[in-house]
């Protein structure tokens, strides 16, 4: 019988099990077990795992791990609140410089409730009739509705998930204007497998596809998702955009010790 120790954090109620896996004895490659501890009914539920692991130059490395036990892409919110663990084992102070899946990462603590995370430049878009398909670090499938509390984003975010993008799939993000600068979205996670409250590659989508498409003019969008408010800001640029920055909330939650 093992104990492990955990702290759980959420960043717009995208909730997480942290552990600290500096010392690697966390059994990375127990997919069961992975998908047990994010299980809400027999767990202790979250819509994914993070791993902080050391790192030789950075203050600490990122691994994600999707609720259903798989490592999968990039985690915007995910990576805000590990950077929100970071502080609570004082590894930082007010920035951070960490290593996930898709590069290094830049971040700055805003106060006891923000934090601000630098994400991956974006070179690839895809502009078709009815959506946008993007990649923040991890895969996006962006689409304009106008009855965005109507719909049902767990039937249509299935369906497009594994008829449009196949075995691999993608996130797939339902968006209503609601000013110049301002959007409500809803987003159906891969490896999640269900809508999820927010979605921090998915906002950051969202508002470069909105820009991309002149639904917007302004360089810093702010998304309204079901579980609170993120702002995302960036620069265009000859390859797509950079220096984009998703800012909210990220907030430890409670912490205990799991036994398996
Ligand atoms: N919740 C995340 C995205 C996590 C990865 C996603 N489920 C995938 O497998 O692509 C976020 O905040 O970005």
């Amino acid at each position: 019988m093992s104990h492990i120790h955990f702290y759980k954090y959420q960043g717009t109620g995208n909730d997480f099990v942290m552990i600290d896996n500096r010392d690697q004895l966390f059994s990375k490659n127990d997919t069961k077990l992975i998908e047990l501890l994010c299980d809400r009914k027999f767990g202790i539920g979250a819509d994914g795992l993070i791993l902080l692991e050391n790192h030789p130059t950075a203050h600490f490395k990122m691994v994600y791990y999707n609720a259903d036990g798989q490592e999968s892409t990039m985690c915007g919110n995910g990576g805000r609140c590990l950077v929100r663990f970071a502080q609570f084992l004082e590894i930082i102070k007010d920035t951070a410089t960490f290593e996930a899946i898709d590069g290094m990462h830049h971040a700055r603590v805003v106060d006891d409730i923000s934090i601000s995370l630098q994400m991956s430049d974006v070179t690839e878009m895809r502009i078709e009739n009815t959506y946008v398909y993007t990649d923040t670090g991890s895969p996006h499938h962006v689409q304009l509705t106008e009855n965005l509390t109507e719909i049902d984003v767990y039937k249509e975010g299935k369906y497009l998930r594994d008829n449009v993008y196949g075995k691999a799939g993608a996130n797939i993000n339902f968006v209503q204007l609601q000013d110049s600068n301002t959007f409500k979205v809803r987003t159906y996670e891969r490896g999640v497998e269900d809508e999820t409250l927010s979605c921090g590659t998915g906002v950051t989508a969202v508002a470069i596809a909105m820009h991309k498409t002149n639904h917007t003019a302004s360089n810093e969008v702010t998304l309204e998702t079901p579980g609170g408010v993120l702002k995302v800001s960036f620069e265009a640029c000859d390859t797509g955009y950079e220096n984009i920055w998703l800012t909210g909330p990220a907030l430890q939650v409670f912490k205990g010790t799991f036994t398996a």
